[in-house]
């Protein structure tokens, strides 16, 4: 007996699912993927649940359910994790599964794939293109029309005119594999000792339940030779793995290191892959037939037939933290879907976050220790350059001590980089005459000036206008002053002191494309570039054989802001750049350009003290109840009007219920007070470790009444950012 009623959950702003009628003959099982009219229109929803009887509408007045589609049920662990992330970040159970359902919208039968052939007689009327495509088909091989088009450098038109004519036969193809099986058993560099028992300790777990291990080595110690030994153990089991990295767009040479350990590349799955093919790696993710899947955060909700193992590479990087619609750290739920699906995870880092580090220390984490560079390189020197003193002249940036390091290793033939963490040319702009800063006009920020492009960008909501001809405020013409740097005016000012050498500048929005972004940077391993001035883009992973000198131009930027994570994401930061330097030759150096040498963060850089840092950062979160040692959340109102939200959000805070070990601070204007037009109040909860925010959060927001007209709520469990 089939059942009569189907919870259906959709891609909605929905917490729980809605009832629908099962027509007789369509027989449903929890997991399938169906198609329902959802008001007047027609969606693709997931059965949550079967029942005799429906929850809400009367059964009569209920509308049935459409066409079970023709696509893989959802695993009961993926359903699990859903319902988990929706309960843990307070959003929409609908939205969390519209995550899981990505190309949901795109999903129908696959498209068929069209090849052709030689057929019949040559063509009345010959052209070059027309010759060309029949050169290609030489041999009565048949060949993908798309593929045949590019091949032949003609339009599909051209293509498409011989089919009509009879000299080619179209055909319909088998459908392409989403990706080749990946040969786990030819290795490619034979593992130094320390590799070997850390890769051992991973393979030993590729067959067992849930486990967390903190993969901890220095930079360029080879921590993902290491993880790929875990990789190959799954996949000798069959199973399925998921790499996670941060700004995965950028890592070619990533996938170049898979393909060359593996044999095939993995599955690539971000933004910038291509609607088709992310519904083809999807597809492929549920049948099992794609076996590894290297992706950015959203990754992590793809249906898996059978997850045996979840890497997160550089998990301290801001990039796992999504804010934006559900507020996730794809992080921390890594290690909630491995719980789930009762596999390992592996969490690899040369500067673990402060809570990875603190769970490791307790031994809720193995850690696994890589203490030493591959083949001995030594690691980084690293100086600070005293601003105070050492400074360079006024309207320059590099100092002497750095600009003469540069010099010297760009002698030798070497590669320096300078490491700014400021797009554009220059981040303050203001009218000489009367002082004026050209500000966004929807948001609190001041304009930054791209001078490649021509504009003032606000960097928070993408306004941008060209630069006026005259100050808006005193009317006075041509007085309008740079102030500050950006990686545009570093690039500037090197090019004027080392005119001989050939610059690149790695900025995400100078650079058009992943495509050419990722050619930028092979280039640069190449040895083609003899100075990088790059952003936090150049932060992440990169393995540049030939560079030996990494400064950094100000230390500063990212210290005292009132945020919480300032001294970690500092101390990451500039250990991350420095631990581009020296990575072949052994001998790097590190110089850092800051006006507060003695500060903890710098000190701990300089004596090359990695757990100095960990130790003291430890103890001052643990003082402050800080993550770890204690829990955050943040409410942010956010209204058209600042009285509307300042209304609300006093509502919120009296009625936030007393709780011990919750405090509930605010409201207090957001320190971006208006973003997008909208003005913005914060409140900010601290709570003990024992206490259950999720939970504190939900009962809050239950009893006051939901906001109105523009107000809208945004929750932030455990928030990374505090702007
Ligand atoms: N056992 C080995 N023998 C030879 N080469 C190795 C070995 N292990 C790793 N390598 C090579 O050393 C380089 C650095 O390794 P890898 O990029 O994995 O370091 P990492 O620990 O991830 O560094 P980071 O954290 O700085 O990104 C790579 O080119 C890698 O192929
Ligand atoms: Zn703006």
């Amino acid at each position: 007996m089939s059942a009569r009623f189907a919870e259906v959950l959709v891609p909605v702003a929905v917490a729980e699912p809605y009832s629908y009628a099962v027509p007789d003959g369509l027989d449903l099982a929890v997991g399938d993927l169906v198609a329902v009219p959802l008001g007047p229109r027609r969606v693709t929803g997931v059965v949550w649940a079967l029942a005799e009887a429906p929850r809400y509408a009367r059964p009569g007045r209920l509308r049935p359910v459409e066409a079970r589609l023709d696509a893989e049920p959802l695993q009961p662990e993926l359903m699990a994790f859903v319902d988990w992330v929706a309960g843990y970040t307070l959003s929409p159970r609908g939205m969390v599964l519209r995550m899981a359902l990505r190309p949901g919208e795109t999903l129908g039968p696959p498209r068929p794939r069209i090849g052709v052939r030689r057929a019949g007689p040559e063509p009345a009327r010959m052209t070059a293109q027309r010759a060309r495509v029949l050169a290609a088909l030489e041999g009565g091989l048949c060949h993908a029309k798309s593929e045949l088009a590019r091949d032949a450098g003609v339009s599909v038109a051209v293509i498409d005119g011989l089919v009509d004519e009879g000299a080619l036969e179209a055909v319909a193809l088998p459908p392409e594999p989403a990706s080749r099986r990946p040969d786990p058993d030819h290795p490619t560099v034979e593992l130094s000792a320390a590799q070997a028992v850390a890769a051992a300790t991973l393979r030993a777990a590729a067959g067992g339940g849930f486990a967390v291990f903190l993969l901890d080595g220095v930079t360029g110690s080879g921590k993902t030779e290491v993880y790929f030994e875990a990789v190959a153990e799954v996949l000798r089991r069959g199973r399925q793995v998921l790499l996670l990295l941060p700004e995965i767009a950028l890592t070619t040479a990533f996938l170049d290191r898979f393909a060359r350990r593996f044999g095939v590349a993995p599955a690539e799955w971000h933004s910038e892959v291509a609607p088709r093919r992310r519904e083809r790696i999807w597809r492929g993710a549920a049948s099992g037939e794609v076996a590894v899947v290297a992706g950015a955060r959203s990754a992590l909700f793809l249906p898996f037939r059978d997850l045996g193992l979840i890497v997160v590479d550089e998990e301290h990087d801001a990039s796992y933290k999504q804010e934006e619609g559900v507020a996730y750290n794809a992080r921390d739920m890594a290690v909630v879907r491995a719980r789930i699906g009762r596999i390992p995870v592996a969490l690899a880092s040369a500067t673990p976050s402060v809570e990875t580090e603190v769970n490791a220390r307790r031994g809720r984490y193995q850690r696994l220790v890589l203490p030493n560079r591959v083949g001995g390189a030594a690691l980084p020197k690293i100086a600070a350059i005293d601003m105070t003193r050492d400074g360079p002249g006024r309207g320059r940036w590099i100092a002497p001590r750095l600009a003469a390091a540069v010099e010297t290793t760009i002698g030798r033939g070497e590669q320096a980089l300078l490491f700014l963490n400021r797009r554009g040319y220059a981040p303050l702009t203001l009218c000489r005459a009367c002082g004026h800063r050209l500000g966004c006009p929807s948001c609190d920020a001041w304009l930054v000036e791209h001078r490649a492009r021509r504009r003032l960008v606000c960097h928070h909501c993408g306004f941008s206008m060209p630069r006026p001809p005259a100050c808006p405020h005193c009317g006075a013409q041509e007085t309008f002053v740079a102030v500050g740097p950006g990686v545009e005016r570093l690039a500037e000012e090197a090019a004027a002191l080392f005119p001989d050498a050939r610059l690149s500048i790695l900025s995400s929005d100078l650079i058009e494309g992943v495509e050419r972004l990722r050619a930028e940077i092979a280039a640069i391993e190449r040895g083609e570039v003899d100075l990088v001035i790059g952003t936090q883009l150049v932060a992440k992973g990169h393995h540049f054989p030939r560079l030996t000198l990494a400064g950094v131009i100000d230390g500063d930027l990212g210290l005292g802001h009132g945020d919480p994570r300032a001294a970690e994401r500092t101390f990451q930061l500039f250990y991350q750049v420095v631990g581009r330097a020296g990575r072949e030759s052994g001998h790097g150096q590190g110089l850092i350009q800051t006006y507060q040498p003695k500060h903890p963060v710098m000190a701990a850089l300089i004596a090359g003290d990695r757990e100095l840092f960990y130790d003291t950062e430890i103890a001052a979160r643990e003082r402050a109840g800080l993550p770890p040692f204690g829990r955050l959340a943040t409410l942010l109102v956010a209204a058209a009007e600042a009285p509307a939200a300042e209304a609300y959000a006093r509502t919120l805070a009296a009625a936030a219920p007393l709780q011990a070990g919750v405090r509930v601070l605010g409201p207090a204007e957001a320190p971006i007070a208006v973003l997008r037009g909208r003005h913005r109040v914060r409140l900010l909860v601290r709570a003990a470790r024992t206490v259950r925010v999720p939970d504190y959060l939900r009962d809050w927001l239950a009893s006051v009444p939901p906001p109105k007209g523009s107000v809208s709520v945004a929750v932030d469990v455990d928030p990374q950012s505090f702007v």
